[in-house]
């Protein structure tokens, strides 16, 4: 094939030194030829993991884009293509090196980029399955800065273009081509200056495939629009300007494909890439010596380094090899400083941006009626269930009764079967029967006392043996009493304490139930100059009834707690919606900021909140009935703000995990939740208390 081509191995090398030269020659750069470059990157660093063992993905890298031209991106699987187109449009950050996007530095003030001159396609799908063709174009259309009209415009063409179905079909519905072609006219959209396509052909059927190369080179004609496009089908990138062949963080080539086949006296790229291959696996330690001793550069020698990895889908390359030194960073020329100023897409909060965001969440909403109905059923369901199963007084409380008075028979002993109404000690039991008690007799005080210890009862009432006569005696009497009747006029008490609600609830239906019977004796016995000197008289409560119930007395802290958690749920779920599949990354490097999202979602989880807290409020005082002695606005008011920091209390947790995230993966979630955990702890004594 050599010989037919007419080349020879020394024709070879000596046309691929030439070609290396020139390329790394010293150049002298000036601002204007760094703005006629639409990339370029300058010995870009990276690493991922610590720094104990990082994993260097760029190692010095230096890349040259120039204005109007398609460069192909090409390297094996893993080798870091992502991450450098990445850190192209700003959305990651090198740990060294320098990188000039459009005349700016990605990310800076005034760069444009992220931003509207720059339209990225995600190696993912990256869009919403619920929406249309049309509302996916509107939502990028309106982040990138359009009018409706002119989306309209943009959508017809490229639906024609891309093969697209009608307008009106849910991305979700479309076949997976069909998804990754709107997923790269939404990139296409805005017409933006720098397009950068991260595999946008795969699956997709080789008629299409071309006219989407010729639609890219279409583009590309009048030196204003520039392409980089990562691909495995490495004889698609035949039609690009230039291409560079990615490995161990640097670039092996790069060069134009009709030179890199001439170079090497080949038909395709294909087997441009098969010969490489095979010299790898060859071993190019001899020829990097020749080559060193000629030109008199000593290569930069990585002999363990080794390449392993696919290059598209024929080609794979498996290969040990010393990476010939491509780059001497003492060539490489210096940027110049960062323009001030210049055309700034740099905004907080742009109505535009907030319109298309705030427009995207309702509609996401409105798709996912099911998923909108459950989180505003939830709070509902869970008040429902608390109205009906919590708060309640216990019934059927047992205390186990001994009363002396009556001989200790059982019939006796149990007002509500016929009990001596004569006996004073039957009369107050009748009162506490009404309080809900269940009464169980017993013959001896011990074995009431054991009924307690044995949980049997809650708590044992002991009638000594002539109560009444000596409760009389000490109603006559008053402070005449002697000590036998006031001995013998006392019922004893012995509760289980254990549970302070149940006790305490005993406590006062005996206390109660004890003061309507004093009433009736004293009233009865025509003791009426007595009355005065009861020992204590319960007066109308300012608030509340004589007999609070536990529902009124928990419902406002089961309320709030409900609307808190979830508040954080709703708008933590929000948050992990928005990082779904490069929908996050496609929406920032398309200018949105992450200011502007986080606004977005506060106004449209705040109108759910507000929905969520007005069916509780409905539920809780309209239907069943509790207590609201205040303001019901202020009820509301208040409500509502604790689901307001139920959200920024999750909004500051996503910040402070994703900021975790970022230095260290790992520890983010022990962080993050150890935190969640603790403040929802905390939180919850505070409600509690
Ligand atoms: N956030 C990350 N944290 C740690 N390692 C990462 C991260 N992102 C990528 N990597 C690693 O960096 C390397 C380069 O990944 P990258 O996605 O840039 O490769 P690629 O060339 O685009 O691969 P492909 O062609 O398969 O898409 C891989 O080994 C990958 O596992």
């Amino acid at each position: 094939m050599e010989a037919a081509s007419g080349t020879t191995p020394a024709s070879v090398a000596s046309l691929e030194l030439k070609t290396r030269r020139a390329q790394f020659q010293p150049q002298t750069s000036t601002v204007a030829t760094r703005r006629r470059q639409a990339v370029c990157v300058r010995r870009a660093f990276k690493k991922y993991g610590p720094k104990s063992n990082p994993n260097i993905i760029l190692d010095g890298l230096n890349m040259t884009v120039p204005k109007g031209t398609i460069y192909g991106l090409l390297g094996a699987s893993g080798c870091g293509k992502t991450t450098l187109l990445s850190c192209i449009v700003g959305r990651r950050r090198l740990n060294s090196g320098e990188i000039w996007v459009l005349g700016g530095r990605p990310g800076s003030k005034g760069s444009g980029v992220p931003g509207p001159r720059v339209g990225y396609m995600p190696q993912e799908i990256a869009l919403y399955g619920e929406f249309s063709i049309r509302e996916t174009f509107l939502f990028f259309g309106w982040c990138a800065g359009m009018t409706t009209s002119e989306i309209d415009e943009r959508l017809e063409f490229l639906l024609k273009l891309l093969q697209l179905p009608s307008e009106n079909r849910f991305v979700k519905n479309l076949s997976g081509g069909q998804q990754r072609r709107v997923s790269f006219a939404s990139a296409l959209l805005a017409d933006p200056e720098l397009l950068i396509l991260d595999e946008p052909t795969v699956g997709v059927d080789p008629v299409l495939r071309q006219s989407i190369w010729d639609h890219l080179v279409n583009i590309t004609k009048d030196g204003n629009k520039t392409i980089i496009i990562t691909t495995h089908y490495i004889e698609e990138t035949r039609q690009a300007g230039i291409i560079g062949l990615m490995r161990s963080g640097k670039f092996l080539a790069e060069e134009s494909p009709t030179k890199l086949m001439a170079l090497h006296g080949l038909d395709t790229l294909e087997e441009v890439f098969l010969k490489l291959s095979k010299r790898q696996n060859m071993g190019l330690r001899r020829r990097s010596s020749i080559l060193s001793s000629v030109t008199g550069v000593p290569p930069e020698v990585d002999i363990d380094d080794e390449m392993s990895g696919e290059f598209g889908d024929n080609v794979s390359i498996s290969s040990r090899r010393r990476s010939v030194a491509v780059t001497d960073d003492e060539h490489v020329p210096e940027l110049p400083p960062e323009e001030k100023g210049g055309n700034s897409t740099f905004k907080m909060m742009d109505p535009q941006h907030m319109k298309a965001l705030i427009w995207k969440n309702f509609l996401w909403m409105w798709r996912n009626v099911g998923i909108m109905a459950f989180i505003i059923g939830l709070p509902v369901v869970q008040i429902i269930l608390f109205c009906l199963s919590i708060g309640k007084d216990p019934v059927g409380l047992k205390l186990a009764i001994v009363n002396n008075e009556l001989n200790n028979s059982m019939e006796h002993c149990v007002p509500t079967v016929g009990c001596d109404t004569s006996r004073l000690s039957c009369r107050f039991l009748k009162h506490l029967e009404k309080r809900t008690v269940v009464f169980l007799p017993y013959d001896t005080a011990e074995e009431a006392k054991y009924a307690v210890t044995r949980g049997w009862a809650w708590g044992a009432i002991n009638f000594p043996a002539n109560y009444s006569d000596s409760l009389m005696e000490r109603i006559e009497l008053g402070k005449d009493v002697d000590d036998y009747s006031l001995l013998y006029s006392d019922m004893n008490v012995s509760m289980d304490m254990s549970n302070q609600q149940i006790g305490q609830l005993l406590q006062r239906d005996l206390l109660y139930s004890y003061q309507d019977f004093a009433r009736e004796v004293i009233v009865a016995c025509n003791y009426s100059s007595k009355l005065a000197s009861l020992p204590l008289d319960f007066k109308t409560p300012i608030y509340g009834t004589e007999q609070p119930n536990f529902t009124d007395f928990a419902a406002p802290g089961i309320i709030l707690t409900i609307i808190f958690f979830l508040s954080v749920a709703l708008t933590s779920g929000a948050m992990l919606l928005e990082r779904n599949e490069g929908l996050l990354e496609r929406s920032l490097v398309s200018g949105i900021t992450g200011t502007e999202i986080l606004f977005g979602q506060v106004v449209t989880q705040f109108v759910v909140m507000i929905g969520q807290t007005v069916m509780v409020l409905i539920f809780a005082f309209a239907v069943f009935k509790i207590t609201c002695e205040g303001d019901i606005g202020w009820v509301t008011t208040l409500t509502i703000l604790t689901g307001l920091c139920g959200m920024c209390f999750e909004i500051v947790l996503f910040r402070i995990r994703r900021g975790l995230f970022l230095r260290e993966r790992k520890e983010c979630y022990i962080h993050g939740n150890g935190f969640l955990l603790t403040n929802c702890y905390a939180l919850w004594n505070y409600l509690a208390s």
